[in-house]
């Protein structure tokens, strides 16, 4: 598959995001397209929303998995490309349409090209959230195909185009979501005394949080606990009497979450006593840490080089990922994809370079045929 086509497939992907199990249209398109790629050596499934696409080799030992995750995020698109998200308020600002395209192209290299091994490739659902990984492990299509080891990729937009990057061991940290809901008592704006402010309670809450990290956790440990939005009150004039604060908690090791998670309840009671009001909390959805095979890991360095990519060592990082509930079953790794955009992930102009997605081909491609010896 020719750049041409790679575009063209990562451009309709991109036009059509959907969120976590919501990948209907997402679901049919991969399905032609695979249609379109089929031999009698290919076999398609289906689970809720994901597909899952067998193709046998040609005197298997094993089956090597690669898995592409599929939806994209509550973010309103602001590229201004003329191929931009047709869907409001949704976009593919992690490069989920990077992957799925990367997996097609793999796939069609794979049919025209045969290797001894089985592949099966693997469009996850769910990603972002509620996280689609761990109940796709266990449904009875992907234990029917379970690979023996298994790999994928993730976008990086701050590495050049025509390099990856990984490295053995911890890749990705460990993560929960959070969800804290404030209730007190609202009212006039004129008459803060007699009124429990969420708008207040809520803000203070973002501001104490921070001191979790930066006073409750060795600093030579990684944390993280950021809110990414925060809602309250419906006009400017009256005090609010709910608030909603929506974020995540990342740490390197799995422990600090647990810290991070006391050292919050302890805080919301104070805040509860405090404002005279309640506050709920929901963890989420959590995500178990990435990590590399160190021997598959060193392989995809061979693979990558072979194959005249630029390789580099990486570092770990604090974004989450299911696919690290599929490492932690099956032996493989993930690695990084260098797509040099000037925005980053989650940004409502993530603008990655379209070339990297031959690369990405090229380097899934080698890793297979090294793997399938
Ligand atoms: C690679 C990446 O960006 N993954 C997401 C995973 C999100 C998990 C969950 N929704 C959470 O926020 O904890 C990330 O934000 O790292």
């Amino acid at each position: 598959m020719g750049l041409t086509e790679l575009q063209e497939i990562r451009r309709s992907l991109h036009q059509i995001p959907e969120l976590g199990f919501e990948e209907v249209k997402t679901q049919q398109f991969l399905l032609d397209r695979i249609e379109e790629l089929k031999t009698d050596r290919v076999s398609v499934r289906t689970w809720k929303t994901g597909v899952l696409v067998h193709v046998a080799g040609t005197s298997p030992e094993k089956t090597i998995g690669f898995r592409s995750d599929m939806d994209g995020l509550p973010i309103t698109e602001e590229t201004g490309y003329d191929f931009q998200s047709s869907h409001e308020g949704r976009m593919h600002a992690c490069g989920h349409d990077f992957h799925m395209t990367i997996a097609l192209g793999v796939l069609k290299r794979v049919i025209d090209q045969p290797v001894a091994d089985h592949v099966v490739f693997i469009f996850q659902p769910a990603e972002e959230g509620p996280g689609g990984a761990l109940p796709m492990l266990h449904s009875e299509v992907f234990r029917q195909w379970k690979p023996d080891v298994i790999f994928a990729l993730h976008i990086a937009p701050e590495l050049p185009t025509g390099s990856v990057s990984c490295k053995e061991g911890l890749l990705f940290a460990n993560t929960s979501e959070l969800f804290l809901d404030f209730q007190g008592k609202g009212g006039h704006a004129a008459y803060p005394h007699l009124t429990k402010d969420m708008t207040v309670a809520a803000s203070n809450f973002i501001v104490q949080m921070q001191q979790i990290v930066s006073r409750g956790i060795d600093p030579v440990e990684s944390a993280v606990v950021t809110v990414g939005k925060m809602e309250s009150g419906f006009v400017q004039n009256a005090i609010a009497e709910t608030a909603r604060l929506e974020g995540t908690i990342r740490a390197l090791d799995p422990s600090s979450i647990h810290t991070v998670k006391q050292k919050l309840e302890r805080l919301i009671r104070g805040f509860e006593h405090s404002y005279d009001c309640t506050i709920d909390v929901d963890y989420g959805a959590n995500y178990y840490q990435v990590y590399n095979d160190h021997e598959m890991a060193g392989l995809f360095k061979e693979a990558a080089e072979d194959a005249g990519i630029d390789f580099r060592q990486a570092s770990a990082a604090m974004t989450g990922e299911d696919f690290g509930y599929m490492l932690k079953e099956i032996p493989g790794f993930m690695f990084w994809l260098g797509v040099q955009s000037d925005y980053g992930l989650h940004s409502a102009k993530l603008n990655p370079n379209e070339e990297a997605l031959q690369v990405g081909v090229e380097a899934v491609s080698s890793m297979i045929q090294h793997l399938s010896n």
